[in-house]
Parts: C-alpha cells; sequence; structure tokens
C-alpha cells in the first residue's frame, strides 16, 4: 500500500473542518448536542462520532468550560474520549444528561405562599436535579429545630444583616411576614452563575419582585397551592408556626396568591417529585 501525505493531509483537513461544523450548528441552535450525539453513534465513521466528548459539550451555549468538566466527571467519561468511542453505559448516561440539562445557566427563582411547599419542592431539586446549585440566605430569624448554620440559612443577627446591606452583600433582601429580614447573598449567586451552573433562589415575593427588576433573564416561577384550604392544612400540618405567625404568613399568603400573574411561569405543587420536574423542565425552554 503506498501513502500519499498530500491525500492524508487533505483527509485531516476535511475531517477537521467537518468537526467544526458540528460544533458551529450546535452553538448556533441549529443542532441539539443530543442530535449531534446520536448521529454519532449511528455513523460510527461520521464526524459527528469522530469528535471530543469536552467539544461536544463546550459548543453547547451557554454551558461554560467548569460545567462541562464537572459534568464529565459526574458522568464518568474521560474528557479525551470521543462521542463515536463511548460505551454503552456511558452513552446511556451522556444521552439522559443531554436530554434534560443541555440548558444554558439560569437564575430560577421559586416563589410562593408560606407552606406552599417551596423548601419541599426545593429539597427535591437537590435531591433528584443535582447539577441545579441552591443559595444559602440569610437570616435574621431563629434556626427552627434541626436547622443548620450554613446549610438551611445563614442564621444572622440584626447588626450582622445591617453589615451585610452597608456592604451591597444581597442581590436581593426583605422582611418578611412583617417579622425577620432575609437577603440572597450577591457573591455566592455570581460565582455559580459564572461556573456556568443554573442557581435556584427560595425567595418571597418582595424579592422575586427585585430579581425581576435588576436581572430580567431570571426565570420567575410561582408555587401555587391546589386550593386554599390544602395551604392552611399544609401551614397547620407543618406544626412549626403558632397561631399569631399563622395567622401573620396567611395574610401574606393572600397578597403573594394574587400576583401570580407577575410571574414567568406557575407551577401547581400536587405532588413534590411532579411539580420539582415541571420547574426543572421550565429551565432553557
Ligand atoms: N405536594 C405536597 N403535598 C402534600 N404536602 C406537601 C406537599 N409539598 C409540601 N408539603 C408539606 O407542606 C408543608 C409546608 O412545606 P414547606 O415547608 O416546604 O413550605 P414552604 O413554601 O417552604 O413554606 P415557608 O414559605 O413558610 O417556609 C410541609 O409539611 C411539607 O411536608
Ligand atoms: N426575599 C427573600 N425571601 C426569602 C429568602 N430566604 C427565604 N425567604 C422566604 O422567607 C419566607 C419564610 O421562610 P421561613 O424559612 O422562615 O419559613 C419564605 O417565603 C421564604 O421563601 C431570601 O433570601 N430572600
Amino acid at each position: 500500500m503506498t501513502l500519499d501525505p498530500a491525500a492524508g493531509a487533505e483527509a485531516a483537513l476535511r475531517a477537521r473542518r467537518a468537526r467544526a461544523e458540528v460544533k458551529r450548528a450546535v452553538h448556533a441552535r441549529e443542532r441539539t448536542a443530543l442530535q449531534v450525539a446520536e448521529a454519532a453513534w449511528e455513523h460510527p465513521g461520521s464526524a459527528e462520532a469522530s469528535l471530543r466528548v469536552t467539544e461536544l459539550l463546550d459548543a453547547i451555549p451557554g454551558i461554560g468550560a467548569r460545567r462541562a468538566e464537572r459534568t464529565l466527571e459526574r458522568l464518568e467519561i474521560s474528557p479525551r474520549k470521543r462521542v463515536g468511542g463511548l460505551g454503552a453505559r456511558q452513552r446511556e448516561r451522556l444521552r439522559e444528561w443531554l436530554d434534560v440539562d443541555p440548558a444554558p445557566a439560569r437564575l430560577i427563582v421559586l416563589a410562593g405562599p408560606t407552606a406552599v411547599g417551596k423548601g419541599t419542592v426545593a429539597q427535591h431539586v437537590r435531591e433528584h436535579y443535582p447539577w441545579i446549585r441552591h443559595s444559602v440566605s440569610w437570616t435574621t430569624r431563629a434556626p427552627r429545630p434541626g436547622e443548620i448554620d450554613g446549610v438551611h440559612y445563614r442564621f444572622v443577627s440584626d447588626a450582622e444583616f445591617d453589615e451585610g446591606l452597608a456592604e451591597d452583600a444581597f442581590v436581593e433582601w426583605a422582611t418578611v411576614h412583617n417579622s425577620h429580614r432575609y437577603g440572597t447573598p450577591r457573591a455566592q449567586v455570581q460565582e455559580v452563575l459564572d461556573t456556568g451552573d443554573s442557581v435556584l433562589l427560595e425567595i418571597d415575593l418582595q424579592g422575586a419582585r427585585q430579581i425581576r427588576d435588576s436581572m430580567p433573564e431570571a426565570l420567575l416561577v410561582f408555587l401555587a397551592p391546589p386550593s386554599w384550604e390544602e395551604l392552611v392544612r399544609r401551614l397547620v400540618g407543618r406544626g412549626t408556626e403558632d397561631e399569631a405567625e399563622r395567622t401573620r404568613r396567611l395574610a401574606t399568603a393572600e397578597v403573594e396568591l394574587a400576583s401570580q400573574d407577575e410571574f414567568d411561569a406557575i407551577v401547581v405543587n400536587r405532588d413534590v417529585a411532579e411539580a420539582a420536574a415541571e420547574v426543572v423542565g421550565l429551565i432553557g425552554r
């Protein structure tokens, strides 16, 4: 067999150009990364198959190199692997991830009346959609039994909260239910968005409005109860507030329920897993 170096170089150039075209099409949203991966697995000799997985993920708009790197780690796929060279289990994991997750990083606001289940749904998202990050708010209220400082909230004194305000440390903050102050730390949210990950904020209506004004690209989701009676049942059933506090919270809830139209989407929390899947499904659509 005679080797023709010129022909070899030309073939390599053609292959490089074909790969660049695939990446361009993904970046321009003309093709989804999932379509490219499926084509790679169907046509082993194609440009799609010879693309490295890192190149495929990097081409997804808004994904960011660090998120791509972390995703491959989580999927247990070496960044050097070519898409066509993945094993069956790796293909399955990548297919599943590409099917739900290649959306660009977004700030997602989950708001809604007291006891509708924001915390419960957010916790479900934490456990089942680990690529979505969460911010830890500051609050001046006291911890409930079982709540851990730095995990559920950063529990601070009034003086510490005032210091945060003086330093412009919050992307939004509010006095909620006319009692305690709560705020979302700006640095934490920015840090997550810079890495290319989406971040979910579970905040009240006043905070959601501030985010809408300062970050119009955020996705505002209103979590609604199936009925008023069910909301009251959940609040009473949770058993963490006394009668006076429940009355205060239900008064705020009436105002919050009237604000639903200000949101990009309304998700009714009948079932926690379904509501969480619906929230996650809204990202990037
Ligand atoms: N889909 C659901 N069906 C039945 N109960 C639910 C559902 N979602 C949440 N709950 C229950 O409702 C109660 C209130 O939920 P949760 O504390 O998550 O509400 P919240 O919106 O975060 O409240 P708050 O704003 O007052 O902090 C909890 O006891 C929780 O277990
Ligand atoms: N505006 C903000 N609201 C927040 C923040 N963190 C939590 N919250 C909301 O406060 C109420 C009460 O919470 P609870 O834990 O005391 O029951 C609830 O509606 C939360 O969503 C925040 O950083 N900013």
